[in-house]
């Protein structure tokens, strides 16, 4: 299982980096939970992270609107990232999912065909109005290569708090038979690591519990990214399933 670390900027990814992260995520917690970063402050992450480990980058919470999103997309496919992640926050049906991230994965096309797809939907959907996330892998399947569920309500309720483990457990399922990557995120602690790695993510991303204070809106700390990491390490990885590898024909985590 992979640590996934939220940066702001190049300073939080060299902090991240130091503290043992395996993918560095570019996102602006003041634009909402998988908020956009600007160009600059993403070329400048990728600059600073060079090839030491895979680099996403956020284009935010958006609208249901495929042209502007899939010119976001193709804005930060051109800053070097390896991933671009999209948060579905105003898509309602797997339709309109599918017509962003078909949007979306055309536009990364004529970046360049190394930069993957991520779609994100949230536990907490139903708050807002937003995608049954349980409708996500089937809908985004054609176009990426894994799915994140995170919150979009960020006030310290975590992802467990939203959804029993056997709901998680499910989406977690739902995308590796599809032969996608799975994510799992929001307000994640210490004490869910061991959880999130038990039913067979394949990613853990965290921001607030790498964070000094313990707020998203302070600074990444490396000691607290140890902490995570070392116990991700103390937990094993899980081992990938060499067959659906070679039946996708693509590496199911993230490569750099
Ligand atoms: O990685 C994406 C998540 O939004 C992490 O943020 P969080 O730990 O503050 O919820």
């Amino acid at each position: 299982m992979k640590l996934m670390i939220s940066v702001r900027d190049e300073h939080e990814a060299t902090a991240a980096l130091v503290g043992g992260a395996d993918i560095i995520d570019i996102k602006n917690p003041a634009e909402g939970s998988l908020g956009a970063g600007r160009p600059e402050t993403i070329a400048a992450v990728v600059r600073a992270v060079r090839a030491a480990a895979p680099v996403s980058a956020s284009i935010g919470d958006v609208p249901n609107l495929p042209g502007t999103v899939a010119l976001a997309g193709l804005g930060a496919a051109t800053c070097g990232v390896r991933f671009v992640k999209v948060g579905l926050l105003g898509a309602r049906t797997d339709a309109e999912a599918a017509g962003l991230l078909d949007a979306v994965s055309g536009a990364l096309r004529m970046a360049n065909d190394t930069v993957g797809l991520v779609a994100c939907a949230y536990a907490d959907a139903a708050l807002v109005g937003s995608l049954d996330p349980f409708a996500l892998p089937e809908a985004a399947a054609p176009f990426v290569e894994g799915c994140l569920i995170d919150t979009v309500i960020k006030d310290g309720r975590t992802l467990f708090q939203c959804l029993p483990e056997e709901a998680i457990s499910r989406f977690i399922r739902q995308c590796h038979d599809r032969g996608l990557f799975c994510g799992l995120a929001g307000s994640l602690q210490q004490a869910d690591l061991s959880r999130a790695l038990a039913l067979g993510a394949d990613i853990v991303g965290v921001r607030t519990a790498a964070c000094e204070g313990g707020q998203r809106s302070g600074a990444i700390s490396a000691k607290l990214v140890e902490r995570l990491k070392n116990r991700v390490k103390g937990l094993g990885c899980r081992v990938w399933d060499e067959e659906k590898e070679k039946s996708t024909g693509r590496k199911l985590l993230p490569t750099h």
